[in-house]
């Protein structure tokens, strides 16, 4: 399928730390002439795999701008550089160092694989597995803390005296104090020992 701008949407299942992940994987075409249409399938990514071939030297090179195209479409989304068909390193064309240089530049992990003797595959999906999982969380720990946070100023109920005729509202610290006060029947009959205390 090498002609065409989208090589394959498969899905790529495995299980990691006891949950089970399902990946969806676009292989897109390298050729900057489908770049636009190739923008619309990385939009919305959640990891990024940069390959470059062992024996194709211009794939090699490209990394970099590729690299920037996802940041600027998706931002910095977990991604790593990947040194595929290491079974032909015989026929290299690209020096170690230089690739273990690119990934420090990059600020990437690097791996080198052979898809064809499926060395090293899984690593590369667990790894960015792991890595959106370990973000997904962190996201989630900090919204949490956002609903905490905000709820300490919207949510101040303050249950301290003042007249039984409706519910009026004040300003404390910043934040709207909404007065809550039992009703005159329970009231009536003895005063509670809890009437002015504040819950925040
Ligand atoms: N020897 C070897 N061949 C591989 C390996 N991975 C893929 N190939 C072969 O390389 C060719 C290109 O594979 P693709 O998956 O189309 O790679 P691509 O990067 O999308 O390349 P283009 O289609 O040229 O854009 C195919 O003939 C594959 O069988 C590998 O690890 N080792």
């Amino acid at each position: 399928m090498t002609n065409s701008f989208i090589h394959c949407g498969c899905v790529f299942s495995f299980r990691i730390n006891d949950e089970d992940v399902r990946l969806m994987l676009w292989d897109t075409a390298g050729q900057e002439e489908f770049d636009a249409i190739t923008k619309a399938y990385y939009r919305g990514a959640q990891a990024c795999v940069l390959v470059f071939s062992t024996t194709d030297r211009d794939s090699f090179e490209a990394v970099s701008s590729w690299r920037e195209k996802v940041m600027a479409e998706v931002g910095d989304i977990p991604t790593v550089l990947v040194q595929n068909k290491i079974d032909l390193l015989d026929d290299t064309v690209i020096k170690n160092e230089e690739a273990e240089a690119l990934a420090k530049r990059l600020k990437l992990r690097f791996y080198r694989t052979s898809v064809k003797e499926d060395l090293n595959v899984t690593e590369v999906f667990k790894y960015l597995s792991d890595k959106y999982l370990q973000r997904l969380k962190q996201q989630n720990a900090e919204d949490t803390e956002i609903m905490h946070t905000s709820s300490n100023k919207i949510g101040v109920f303050n249950t301290a005296g003042g007249s039984h005729s409706g519910q009026k509202s004040n300003a404390i610290n910043g934040g709207d104090v909404i007065n809550l006060r039992p009703n005159k029947q329970r009231t009536k009959k003895s005063k509670s020992p809890f009437s002015s205390c504040m819950l925040l």
